[in-house]
This record gives C-alpha cells, sequence and structure tokens, in this order.
C-alpha cells in the first residue's frame, strides 16, 4: 500500500492572465482549481498511473471538505485528521504565454498538540510492513521541525519505507532517522547543506552530504535538467525530457509519484527514477498542478536519458 502524508494540503487555485501589471485590476481569462499539497498532488500522479493510495494529512473546514470530496471523487482513499482552522487556498497566477509565474502560499491553519498526537496514532495503526509513505511538502503552524523525524521513527519500526520530500529544519531532522529516500531540489540541497550547487561535481558532493546526514538515497532535482540520484553503490544524472513548460509548480510532486511507483512495480533504483523525471517533465508540460496521464508519461519515458558520473 501506498500513503501519502500532508501536513499541510492546499486547495491550490490557478489564475490565467495576459500580463502581469502592477496597480491595476488584471482580469483572468481562466482558472483551474487542483485538490493540492505535495503529498495529495503524488497521489493524484498515482491515480493517473493506475495505483490506489490513501491520501493522509490535517484538513479543516470548508476548504478540507472541498479536498476530501475532491480526491474521493478522483477514486484516492483518504484518511484525515480534521483541525478547527480552514485548509490554506495557494494561488498562482500564470501568463497566457507561460514562462513566469507568481505563487503565493497561505501559512495554514494552525495544527495543536493533541492534533498532533492524533496524527500519529493514525500513521500508527495504518503503517504495515512494505508500506510506502510519501511524507512531503512544509509544517502548518504549531507542528514542530522534528515532527517528520518522529512518523519517520514510527515507520521505520513498523518497516515501512519513508520517502522525504521537504526542506528546512525538518528534512535535517527527517534525514537522521534514516528515511529510504530524502528528495531536495537544488535550493533545498544548497540550503541543507551550505554547500554550492552550481556545477554537477557540487552537487553530487551535497547529496553524498545529505547521505552522510542519514538518508538511505537521495534524489536532488535539478527542474529541466533532470535529478541527480546518489546511492550507495552509484550517482547518476538522469536527464530529463525536453517539454514546452505551461506551469512547473508540482514537477518535484509528480516526480517523487512516479518514482515511487515505478519502486512497487519492482524497478531498480534508477529505472525509477526515469519514470520520475518522465512524470515531473509531464507534469510541467500541463496547466496547473494538473499531473500527466500515463500515456503523456509512457512517451516521454524513452526520451529519457541515464548518464552514470
Ligand atoms: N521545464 C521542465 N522541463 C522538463 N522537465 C521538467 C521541467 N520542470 C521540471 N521537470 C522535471 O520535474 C522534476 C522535478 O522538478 P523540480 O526540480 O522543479 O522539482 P521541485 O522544485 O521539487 O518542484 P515543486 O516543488 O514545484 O513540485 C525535474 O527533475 C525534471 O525531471
Ligand atoms: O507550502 P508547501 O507545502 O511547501 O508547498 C505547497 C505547494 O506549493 O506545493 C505544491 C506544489 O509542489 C502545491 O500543491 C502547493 O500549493
Amino acid at each position: 500500500m501506498i500513503y501519502t502524508l500532508t501536513l499541510n494540503p492546499a486547495v491550490d487555485r490557478e489564475l490565467t492572465v495576459p500580463e502581469v501589471v502592477y496597480d491595476a485590476v488584471l482580469r483572468a481569462s481562466s482558472s483551474r482549481v487542483d485538490f493540492g499539497g505535495k503529498g495529495f498532488n503524488v497521489s493524484r500522479l498515482l491515480k493517473g498511473l493506475g495505483v490506489t493510495s490513501t491520501a493522509v494529512g490535517f484538513v479543516g473546514g470548508k476548504a478540507g471538505e472541498l479536498l476530501q470530496d475532491g480526491l474521493r471523487s478522483l477514486g484516492i482513499e483518504t484518511g484525515f485528521v480534521w483541525v478547527d482552522g480552514e485548509t490554506r487556498t495557494n494561488i498562482s497566477i500564470v501568463t497566457q504565454a507561460g514562462g513566469h509565474y507568481i505563487k503565493v502560499n497561505e501559512q495554514g491553519p494552525f495544527v495543536d498538540e493533541a492534533k498532533q498526537l492524533e496524527l500519529l496514532e493514525l500513521i500508527g495503526t495504518l503503517a504495515q510492513p512494505g508500506d510506502w509513505w510519501v511524507l512531503a511538502g512544509s509544517l502548518p503552524p504549531g507542528v514542530a521541525p522534528d515532527f517528520y523525524a518522529r512518523v519517520i521513527r514510527a515507520l521505520n519500526t513498523r518497516q515501512a519505507q519513508a520517502v522525504l520530500d521537504t526542506g528546512g529544519e525538518s528534512l535535517r531532522a527527517g534525514c537522521a532517522e534514516r528515511p529510504f529516500l530524502a528528495k531536495p531540489n537544488t535550493e533545498e540541497a544548497r540550503a541543507l547543506t551550505g554547500m554550492p550547487m552550481d556545477t554537477l561535481e557540487q552537487v553530487s558532493l551535497a547529496a553524498a552530504e545529505i547521505r552522510r546526514m542519514g538518508a538511505q538515497n537521495v534524489v536532488v532535482s535539478m527542474g529541466k535538467q533532470g535529478a541527480l540520484l546518489q546511492t550507495d553503490r552509484e550517482t547518476c544524472l538522469v536527464h530529463s525530457p525536453k517539454v514546452t513548460e505551461k506551469n512547473p509548480i508540482g514537477a518535484g510532486d509528480s516526480m517523487v509519484g512516479g518514482l515511487v511507483w515505478a519502486l512497487t512495480q519492482g524497478f531498480g533504483l534508477k529505472e525509477s527514477l526515469g519514470w520520475g523525471v518522465a512524470s515531473g517533465a509531464a507534469t510541467a508540460s500541463l496547466s496547473g498542478t494538473e499531473v500527466g496521464s500515463r500515456a503523456l508519461i509512457e512517451s516521454l519515458l524513452s526520451q529519457v536519458v541515464y548518464q552514470s558520473l
């Protein structure tokens, strides 16, 4: 079973405008809503690849109901802890011609200690040996940076595999609990290690440092360049297929979804990352945080190039 954990989900609203002008009323030519937050995006990608996952997390208010109804309507199971505040709505403004966006993320509702314990208990009852858990996104107010670390400890005790996609102190504390894989982007890896990320060699050295911090395997995603994988046996660059970018937001979530899907199908880590970069590229080529279909992902997979380093 695959679970996705999103502590701070979001209704993602994308508004398309002819151009961005300050101090003026902009009229949207189109808009769309996605049921988002990083882990929920992973669940949507997995569904596109034909796998039902369970989306777990904190939700609240009308926006929480919208996410619950929306995910269920897509055939995704949910396991939520309901909080008093309102789940956030995050706004993206993109231009019709593409190429630029403005994104504003709300903080999200406050989550008290009792709700946090309720979620940890829920995770403890759900997790079984051999399960995959994707832990993704920022922490809502009230949740301490060691929360993912506590979750990973609980998953390790139950022989479930953790894939961690977050940043800052939360990533540092999580890595110390030896997750199966950590997936920072270059900016998150730079912030975590304090190391430069200007050349491939530097990205590789930073990945090694993150492995020293505890992550068993590391993928550093590098936008349209693809992603670098480092395990105890190999380091390789997986080049992303070329696509016309429409909205890259959520590409990292799709990458994680494609990668975890392939791992559960029995592919090795390198081949799985191939599915990951193809899935990320598919999402980058679509509006909002829309995820690619299996047909699109498979067509892009044939253009993925693997380079050992
Ligand atoms: N413009 C693009 N063209 C082709 N592939 C892309 C593009 N943007 C992203 N990708 C693919 O998606 C993967 C993840 O993208 P990125 O490194 O931007 O993740 P991220 O910063 O975690 O994104 P987000 O936080 O918005 O989900 C890349 O490694 C790449 O394979
Ligand atoms: O504030 P966070 O949790 O870091 O990121 C949240 C978010 O920007 O990430 C997803 C795209 O990756 C969106 O669905 C969502 O709005």
